[in-house]
């Protein structure tokens, strides 16, 4: 089994589009497989262009049964500019065709806003629910999630050198001081990004191009990106365009299309 994560580049973020729509496929198809549902879990910012591209003009996307959770969420009304959620379903869910079976969305609770602790605690009730009791399950297991990594090196809302990065028993986890605003956030946990079956980066443009080289050269440098490239070993896969890794030493691969 590879250990090191399979980075894929291509010229821009069109030429991307096809490739992550198959591998998204093959993990809907390998879920749809284990059980009949597809559970995923997503960060917002730019990666929602990118899975747009990449999802609606292709056929085979199983909507209806695809579960989807987030990555982290910051604590502002669903329909504020900054929310994760409100990010998906204005830039992705909006664009399907009328009579696309829907996805089932799991969003934070608005009622805890206010209180990061009590959201993380109610959104980690919902994995429980999801994905069979804390007790019988020490983690769930997304059959993939789909993540940014931040120009800092953060994904989710884990962010370089703050102290969530060594939470070892939440799933969901608050923070109350997140360095890019808004500051109160929710985010899975280290482990349980890990546990994943499959995870996928996607990253595009220049302003990716310094951190990508730190992450990719620089592995104990702790970056988190970095930290789950080392923890899901063989697990990670990268999409990224040519100027995301523009002067980073990688190792890439070639996109090999399952059509073909
Ligand atoms: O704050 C956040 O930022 C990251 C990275 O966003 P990007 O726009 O630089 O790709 C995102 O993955 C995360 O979900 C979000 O809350």
């Amino acid at each position: 089994m590879p250990t090191l994560p399979s980075i894929y580049v291509f010229n821009d973020a069109d030429a991307m589009a096809p490739a992550l729509a198959e591998y998204i496929l093959q993990a809907q198809a390998a879920a749809l497989q284990r059980h009949d549902a597809f559970k995923i879990g997503v960060s917002g910012g730019s990666l929602v262009a990118n899975l747009r591209k990449a999802l609606l003009p292709v056929e085979g996307v199983e909507w209806g049964k695809w579960q989807i959770f987030f990555a982290d969420e910051r604590l502002v009304p669903l329909d504020d500019p900054e929310s994760n959620y409100g990010l998906l379903k204005k830039d992705l869910l909006e664009y399907l065709p009328e009579g696309t079976p829907q996805p089932t969305v799991f969003h934070v609770d608005t009622a805890l806003l206010d209180d990061a602790l009590e959201a993380a605690d109610a959104y980690e009730k919902v994995l429980i629910k999801s994905f069979a009791a804390k007790d019988s399950v020490r983690l769930p297991s997304f059959d993939l999630l789909l993540l940014g990594c931040g120009p800092d090196g953060h994904t989710c809302s884990l962010f370089p050198g703050h102290e969530l990065l060594r939470e070892n028993v939440a799933w969901v986890a608050a923070i109350e001081d997140s360095p890019k605003p808004p500051p109160r956030r929710i985010t899975l946990t280290l482990p349980v990004v890990t546990h994943s079956l499959r995870i996928a980066f996607v990253a595009t443009g220049g302003s990716k191009a310094e951190v990508l080289k730190t992450i990719f050269e620089e592995p104990d440098a702790g970056l988190p990106c970095s930290l789950v490239n080392e923890g899901a070993r063989g697990k990670v896969t990268w999409f990224v365009d040519a100027p995301a890794v523009q002067g980073v030493a990688i190792q890439k691969k070639e996109w090999k299309s399952p059509s073909l």
